[in-house]
């Protein structure tokens, strides 16, 4: 696993837990302005997730990283991004598996999570590498949720 410096992000919770994830995981972006990448490629992944809130649950945790791997990795490692077609499809541009998308796909999936805690975490910003040299940060904004 690479350990890495990620954007801090300023927030007043008492509590903040991240989780990195390695990813393998092919796609392709189905338009010609992605030029070699409309072709199916592969990546590694690193993602990181950002989670805050001021009260734990019954096992003393903000959230289980176990359950943050489940819905993350547990999806999408080894696999085709394309073939999720309840994350991404090939017609809308919000929802091709560009960097922008899975980094915000992942905000989403794991706030519809958070959001069924009854002490009510927080996802402050998603965090994907998609090269050495490419990444995207994802954060919502401010009274979106
Ligand atoms: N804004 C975005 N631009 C591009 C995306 C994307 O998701 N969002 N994706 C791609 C390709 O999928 C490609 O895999 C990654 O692009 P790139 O950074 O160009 O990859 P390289 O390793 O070739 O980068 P170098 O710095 O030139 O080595 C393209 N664009
Ligand atoms: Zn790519």
């Amino acid at each position: 696993m690479m350990h890495q410096l990620y954007p801090q992000v300023m927030h007043p919770y008492r509590y903040e837990l991240n989780k990195d994830m390695h990813i393998a995981a092919a796609h392709f972006i189905p338009h010609e302005a992605a030029g070699s990448c409309a072709n199916v490629h592969g990546h590694t992944y690193i993602v990181n997730v950002t989670i805050a809130g001021d009260e734990l649950d019954e096992s003393g945790f903000l959230v289980n990283f176990q359950t943050i791997k489940q819905l993350v990795h547990g999806k999408l490692d080894h696999t085709l991004l394309n073939d999720h077609s309840d994350w991404f499809d090939g017609h809308d541009p919000n929802r091709f598996p560009t960097t922008e998308v899975v980094a915000r796909t992942i905000y989403e999936t794991i706030q519809r999570y958070l959001d069924t805690l009854p002490h009510k975490p927080t996802c402050l910003q998603v965090f994907v590498r998609e090269t050495p040299t490419s990444y995207v940060v994802y954060r919502p904004k401010a009274g979106e949720r």
